[in-house]
């Protein structure tokens, strides 16, 4: 033990339980944790506690301990060899030889009947689950789930160990085989340029290291490759199982004779694991993976639109099918949960050092991270505002960084390293992560097992600048190639989208209409060409909502102001409340009878909202009211506040971003308006179909997948549509739906309904993505 380095855990035991600790970068409460489970949870090793007291691991890469989905789990990712010299523990100098061997050979025989009792368990484990998985149904299997039920282990690797003494086993401690390899250092010495790790560190002077070691600088590519840097992929790992096996049967060679107190032990053992058979495995089953989730907003901390809600949304699903999942968004304000995860580092932007720090919250099961630097602080109302090159070099660092935080940021202790890794980069902002990673990592030989994702959730921005924009972005000469677009408009140009399309592992967009309309000239604003030139990796998911925040039964926007929750059998009396209340805190007038039509969403071309204008003039000619929230073209908003004005008695626009007031207009309004001319998935009708709220759209991208149009023959459909960005067309719509509210009260009551009654949950969505990401993964 002693020649082991710095240790990245503890664990201490007492008699009933340990708990697992962490060097000082751990910062999450102590959890404790059986010791049955200790050994559960090491997986792929065998993991011997010595007569003295010590687990010990020796070999290649780190011990990865992680409170995941608020359990405690030890990862053992790499090979956990038990150092037979500290572990001999008993043998007694006065022995005989003879009667030593008389005692390894009676272990022997009580370790060979403990393997066929572990092996019995091990059947009836799987008789159990087979029994119990023809008995339960998949929902009631779902929701144990998410109460924090933990995967079970595989036995085959769980290993128990004999020791003389049942006290001496409670005293255990893990220490890491490779030596000084805290969680942090699995980073590799020539890629830790301008580190300075953890303020309490001392390691000042590492910030001055040089420029030329900077991990995103091409001149540092060599330094990578004689760094003796390994990438730890789990199949090395897994390459090392059989000697661990090994070394579980040599150590007990060395023991002594098991006491009936062991046997016991061990039967006891076994009681513990057949218990525990009531856990239901990861969704993911064998495919879980470690997954970062990269975007410029994350909701509930920075949101401007429907990427903020994905990010905030997405991740807790995988999370909940079994999956680490991490977010990684610049820290743009002062936000309450996330803590300094005491790490900083330097990066080169535009030739100026940028510091960054980061802070970090474990929230529903999944480690949020959000970099902090000067440059993004203060700007959360405007996250990409500025000029071009402010955004530019905002979203250099962020990519920078973020492809780096695997390396850096311990989370629940432990680094997330780049073994069975995908990140999800999303739109042009987060585009350059998939060429970086490529840049300066696979093609030096590093990260080989990393893999990137890029979905796109709107390709009308793509991060246009003129060529020379490359300089900016620190690349490799030659990697100009992936950048240089021509079109007609704008000529030959650098586009930061076009890169990532083409370096990302798989594309994925956000509804399958919306996938159609990339490949098409019209659709795919100048990358259509680059995106049927990747179809193969291309695909279309729908997304899918957060139901905790959008779900009218629970939404804390609907608990004051004379709004009120509801659910389908309240849905007549909640909803009628809501729309009163909403009438009256917007002032106009409370009826019931007149339907209240809604809109939400960016003031700009793409939302259609000069469609409603232009239909204006024949909306007020109806008894309806229109109430608008939306912020982003000051021409636009000013025909909101106009429109206010001129009709005030029918309509409002609340020019502006709030949340609480989207929640409610959505859940008080009898109609949805999204006009959009193009919509890559859209959001709001899905929350709105959530609330009973009848969405009525133009036919384009994840609308036309998302709202099925009514059929009064048949009472089927969840709303209208209209087949162009039109006027007219949406009058007509309109028109249909409105005569519908009026006359045909039971046919509405249907649309509701069946909007309500949906499966509109990320859930679905999540085992897609799962799919691309497993694909990603072997995909070389
Ligand atoms: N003024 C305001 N106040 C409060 N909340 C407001 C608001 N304006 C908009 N929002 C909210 O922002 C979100 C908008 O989401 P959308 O999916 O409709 O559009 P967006 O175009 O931003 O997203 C892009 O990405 C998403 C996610 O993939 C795709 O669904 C979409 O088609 C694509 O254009 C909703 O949560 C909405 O309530």
């Amino acid at each position: 033990m002693s020649s082991i380095g710095s240790l990245p855990f503890i664990v201490e035991t007492s008699s009933e339980s340990f708990e697992l600790a962490h060097s000082k970068s751990y910062c999450r409460p102590r959890v404790p944790l059986s010791l049955h489970q200790s050994r559960k949870y090491v997986e792929g090793s065998s993991v011997n506690i010595s007569a003295r007291g010590h687990l010990e691991t020796t070999g290649m890469g780190c011990a990865r301990l992680v409170n995941w989905r608020n359990r405690s789990r030890l990862w053992a990712s790499t090979h956990l060899r038990a150092a037979g010299k500290d572990f001999s523990g008993s043998e007694d100098d006065d022995q005989t030889e003879d009667a030593l061997q008389a005692s390894i050979e009676k272990s022997k025989k009580v370790l060979a009947l403990q393997r066929d009792l572990l092996q019995q368990i091990a059947e009836r484990r799987k008789l159990v689950s087979t029994i119990k998985s023809s008995i339960l149904n998949p929902e009631e299997e779902r929701i144990s789930y998410e109460h924090g039920d933990i995967p079970l282990p595989n036995l085959e690797n769980a290993s128990i160990s004999q020791d003389n003494s049942v006290e001496d086993q409670k005293n255990i401690s893990i220490s890491s085989s490779n030596h000084a390899h805290s969680s942090e250092e699995v980073v590799p010495e020539a890629l830790s340029l301008g580190v300075h790790r953890g303020f309490d560190g001392g390691n000042d002077h590492e910030k001055t290291l040089p420029p030329e070691k900077s991990p995103l600088n091409v001149d540092s590519k060599e330094k990578l490759k004689d760094s003796g840097f390994k990438a730890m992929p789990t199949d090395v790992v897994e390459s090392f199982l059989p000697n661990t096996i090994d070394t579980f049967g040599l150590k007990n060679e060395n023991q002594a004779d098991m006491n009936d107190s062991s046997l016991q032990e061990a039967s006891s053992e076994a009681g513990h694991l057949v218990t525990e058979d009531a856990e239901a495995p990861p969704l993911a089953g064998v495919n879980v993976m470690n997954v970062i989730m990269v975007a410029a907003e994350c909701a509930p901390w920075s949101k401007t639109g429907g990427l903020g809600d994905v990010a905030g949304a997405l991740p807790k699903a995988l999370a909940r099918r079994g999956h680490r999942v991490m977010v990684v968004a610049p820290r743009y304000g002062h936000y309450a949960e996330p803590q300094d995860a005491g790490v900083r580092k330097m990066y080169k932007i535009d030739g100026q050092d940028m510091e960054v720090t980061y802070f970090q919250a474990f929230i529903d099961g999944v480690d949020f991270v959000f970099i902090d630097s000067p440059i993004f602080r203060h700007i959360e109302s405007n996250i990409y505002g500025g000029n071009r090159m402010d955004i530019l070099k905002r979203m250099v660092l962020f990519c920078k960084a973020a492809v780096e935080v695997p390396w850096y940021v311990p989370c629940g202790g432990v680094c997330y390293g780049d073994g069975n890794l995908v990140f999800i980069a999303n739109d042009w902002h987060t585009a350059l992560l998939p060429v970086y990673l490529k840049a300066y990592y696979r093609d030096n030989g590093l990260m080989l097992y990393t893999r990137s994702v890029l979905v796109i959730h709107n390709i009308a921005h793509q991060g246009r600048g003129p060529v020379d924009d490359f300089s900016y972005v620190d690349l490799p000469r030659h990697y100009i190639d992936l950048f240089k677009l021509y079109d007609p408009v704008g000529g030959e140009h650098f586009n930061i989208f076009a890169a990532g399309l083409k370096t990302a592992d798989r594309v994925v967009t956000v509804s399958h209409g919306y996938a159609w309309e990339l490949k098409t000239s019209e659709g795919g604003w100048g990358l259509h060409d680059i995106i049927n030139a990747n179809d193969w990796k291309f695909r279309g998911i729908v997304n899918g909502i957060d139901t905790k925040e959008w779900n009218p039964e629970v939404d804390v926007h609907l608990t004051s102001d004379g709004y009120t929750n509801y659910s389908l059998e309240t849905l007549h009396s909640g909803k009628s409340q809501c729309k009163a209340a909403l009438q009256r805190e917007l002032g106009l007038p409370v009826r019931e009878n007149v339907p209240v039509i809604g809109f939400i969403g960016r003031l700009d071309h793409q939302k259609g909202v000069d469609i409603i204008a232009e239909a204006i003039p024949w909306m007020v000619g109806q008894d309806v009211q229109l109430i608008m929230l939306g912020t982003g073209r000051q021409d636009l908003e000013q025909v909101l506040r106009q429109f206010e004005n001129q009709h005030h008695d029918k309509i409002r626009g609340w020019v502006g971003f709030s949340v609480k007031m989207a929640h409610r207009i959505t859940a008080g309004s009898d109609i949805l308006l999204m006009p959009s001319r193009f919509e890559p998935c859209g959001l709001n009708q899905l929350y709105a179909m959530k609330y009973g709220t009848v969405p009525v759209v133009h036919a384009v991208g994840g609308l036309r997948d998302t709202v099925q149009p009514f059929d009064p023959y048949g009472e089927s459909g969840l709303g209208w549509t209209f087949d162009s960005a039109d006027a007219n067309k949406l009058m007509h719509a309109l028109g249909n739906c409105l005569f519908t509210y009026r006359e045909y009260k039971k046919s509405w009551e249907g649309l509701q309904r069946r909007g309500m009654m949906q499966d509109l949950s990320w859930d679905a969505a999540a085992q897609n993505y799962e799919e691309v990401l497993i694909t990603a993964k072997y995909q070389w």
